[in-house]
């Protein structure tokens, strides 16, 4: 078990100093991850998806529970952070050319980054990024953008990454490249991947399990694995196991 999520609950104080109201975000929410899985969350607006992955990657705390994060004696040696973050929007310093975004988090981290520079380049390549290197943000496309947001949550190899929305604001044919270029590097680097997303046909495309949570509050109303062969290709959107799934998931989205 590489990630363990126990009983995790978040409430949020809002309201005015007169009025207090107190939001639960998430309550009582327990998955366990095994290593290299790749598990989409679905559910809809407001049900802590994005929360849940912010209490994951310690970015917020939780108000109860805890999450267990398997300590490898690679990141222990390495010191370097155990989880990539991937946000929906590609939040590139536009001062600095691709290659340079990617490397970005060794400078914020005030480590060379030389010995990681082989892979580097290779995941450019995997990506379909090579010869952009040295291009900036806005001489690349939105869906480019993205692909060099997610090399640089994989600069400094964390074990697992954290992808909140990436593609939400990608149109839908860019997105399905998108896809399967996310799915080669997942097979090659063998990473495991929280994924959240509002598609249900994307989650099912990509995924090994599918946690569906319901709103108010938000908790977890089934976990959903997804038995269809990989690699997962054009064929496996017309298997008729594909639409099963849409229906299922439709029924508890509902
Ligand atoms: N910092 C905060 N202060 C107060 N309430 C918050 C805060 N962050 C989130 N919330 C509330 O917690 C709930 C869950 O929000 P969250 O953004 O995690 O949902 P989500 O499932 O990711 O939504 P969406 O699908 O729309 O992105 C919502 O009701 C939201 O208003």
């Amino acid at each position: 078990m590489i990630l363990e999520v126990k009983s995790v609950s978040k409430r949020f104080q809002s309201g005015t100093k007169k009025k207090p109201e107190t939001v639960t975000a998430l309550e009582n929410i327990s998955f366990d991850v095994s290593e290299g899985e790749f598990i989409s969350i679905i559910g809809p607006s407001g049900c802590g998806k994005s929360t849940l992955l912010k209490i994951v990657a310690g970015l917020i705390d939780a108000s109860g529970g805890e999450v267990l994060i398997e300590d490898t004696e690679e990141h222990r040696n390495l010191g370097t952070p155990k989880i990539g973050f991937v946000f929906q929007d590609a939040v590139l310093l536009p001062w600095k050319t691709a290659m340079q975004n990617v490397m970005f988090p060794f400078e914020i981290m005030k480590k060379p980054g030389t010995d990681r520079l082989d892979e580097v380049q290779r995941l450019f390549k995997l990506a379909g990024l090579s010869g952009f290197e040295n291009h900036y943000p806005k001489q690349l496309s939105g869906g480019m953008r993205q692909r060099v947001s997610i090399l640089r949550s994989l600069s400094y190899n964390p074990p697992i990454l954290l992808m909140d929305e990436p593609f939400g604001a990608i149109d839908a044919i860019t997105r399905d490249s998108l896809n399967n270029i996310l799915l080669d590097i997942w097979q090659e680097t063998k990473k495991t991947i929280l994924f959240v997303t509002h598609s249900i046909s994307e989650a099912i495309y990509l995924s090994d399990r599918i946690i569906v949570m319901g709103a108010r509050p938000g908790r977890i109303v089934k976990d959903v694995r997804i038995e269809l062969p990989r690699p997962r290709n054009d064929d496996t959107k017309i298997a008729p196991k594909f639409y099963e799934y849409v229906g299922e998931l439709r029924e508890l989205l509902k």
